[in-house]
């Protein structure tokens, strides 16, 4: 009997440490040795390649049940596992919603066999299952809760303190917040143009966003209940939630670091528009500049596909939301090539950070005994990102034609080479991913 049933060699190889070049043994889909010599049934040549903690992605729209035709399970980690993701949680607005046992259930049953990634499900907060949630949060495969405080795809929406209370009063997990205020937004819809996405970012303001944002801590502290806002997208509110990091983790998204207004909604319009909204540089200065101040504790895609037709309808007409998965990673290599943030910190963000804020089993390090989840990265590649490559049934990307330098080479997944130069393995065979005891309190 071989010692490994897999060996990595010839990488840097990126250990809680820092990068080391090491060999590393797996055994049983497990880590089970790093820098200890063996023989393996397969060897894989890293030479010159960087061995990253596989990533996870804690914010993905996969649509299925319902609206298939912008993706489905199978496409959604298809395009997953082909930009080196090896995990992800996807979002409940689905049709129906994600927000019952059943539901639950009924995603599992349909991503066996057919997921490429591991993978966990959100499920949906409503004013009716409010009492429900300390139950469902809790059922296998779970991501935990997400609660819509501002209306966008989809109808799931809880918006007032009272229906707020009652859902952060009902379970013990984080949860995973949407931030920007319903009423406001509603007052200010006269500021939508006709045919001008550009006035997305007015309608759906800073102060849409920072107001949620801050009535959801007052209400989060009063609960007693740890939360996880998402895709922030204004410097106000990463300074906010710097003073609040004992209840309070955050998400920033690579579309808010790379794409700006000016240049965004006169290139590609309504293709550049989601919620909360691309908005200025200085935005994206000001969200840079907390990152290198360490608040931002996940990077998520908020994968969103909509088909081109829907997109190309008027705005306001014109679905919010874009593709993302695949091109989470490749974004980001490429931002730590020009110098915006070092490729440990990007590590942290990716892999680390995901499983401190939810509390993953045996994911996001490279450690023995931990689950064999790799990402491999060519961090010298320069590429064009070609819509032949992208895999979402949404078939676009904002990101298409561009350059980048830095790509995901291959991706295992508890030990099974999933992904390798962008050829997938015969079969998806992703499971769901586990959560630690202290996740639930
Ligand atoms: N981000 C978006 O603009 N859209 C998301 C929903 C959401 O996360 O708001 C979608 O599901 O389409």
């Amino acid at each position: 009997m071989k010692t490994f049933d897999l060996k990595l060699t010839g990488g840097t190889v990126h250990l809680p440490s820092g990068p080391a070049r090491t060999d590393i043994g797996v055994r049983d889909g497990r880590i089970a040795a790093i820098g200890a010599a063996g023989d393996a049934g397969q060897t894989i040549d890293c030479t010159g390649l960087d061995i990253l903690p596989g990533v996870i992605d804690t914010q993905v729209h996969f649509r299925e049940p319902g609206l298939e035709h912008k993706e489905d399970l199978e496409s959604g980690s298809r395009s997953a596992v082909l930009g080196g993701v090896t995990g992800v949680f996807e979002m409940p607005n689905t049709k129906p919603n994600t927000d019952s046992a059943e539901a639950i259930e009924d995603k599992l049953a349909r991503a066996k066999n057919r997921m490429w990634c591991d993978h966990a499900f959100y499920v949906g907060a409503t004013a009716a299952n409010a009492p429900a949630l300390k139950d469902l949060e809790r059922l296998p495969g779970t991501a935990g809760v997400k609660i819509f405080m501002g209306a966008s795809t989809g109808d799931l929406l809880v918006a007032e303190d009272g229906e707020l209370a009652r859902v952060l009063a009902s379970g013990s997990r984080r949860v995973a917040i949407h931030a920007e205020d319903e009423a406001r937004m509603n007052e200010r819809a006269g500021l939508r143009r006709d045919g001008d996405p550009s006035s997305h970012p007015e309608w759906r303001d800073d102060e849409s966003a920072l107001l949620a944002t801050r009535r959801i801590l007052k209400l989060a502290r009063e609960a007693r209940r740890r939360i996880h806002v998402l895709h922030i997208t204004t410097p106000a509110e990463l300074e906010l939630l710097s003073q609040h990091k004992d209840i309070a983790t955050c998400e920033v998204t690579p579309q808010h670091l790379t794409l700006a207004a000016e240049e965004a909604y006169p290139s590609i319009g309504t293709f550049a528009q989601m919620n909360p909204p691309i908005r200025s540089a200085d935005h994206r200065a000001g969200l840079w500049h907390w990152m290198g101040q360490g608040v931002p504790d996940v990077i998520g895609s908020d994968h969103a596909p909509h088909t081109r037709e829907e997109k190309a309808k008027p705005y306001p007409a014109s679905p919010s939301g874009m593709p993302g998965v695949q091109t989470l990673l490749p974004l980001m290599l490429d931002h730590v090539h020009a110098g915006r943030l070092t490729l440990q910190r990007l590590i942290d963000l990716t892999s680390a950070g995901p499983q401190r804020v939810f509390g993953l089993v045996g994911k996001g390090r490279i450690v023995a005994g931990y689950d064999a989840d790799f990402t491999i990265v060519d961090l010298k590649r320069r590429w064009t990102v070609g819509e032949d490559w992208l895999a979402s049934r949404a078939g676009w990307s904002p990101f298409a034609d561009r350059e980048l330098t830095g790509m995901p080479v291959g991706t295992i997944i508890r030990g099974e080479r999933v992904m390798w130069e962008g050829e997938l393995a015969d079969v998806a065979a992703g499971r769901p991913i586990r959560f630690e005891a202290s996740a639930f309190v």
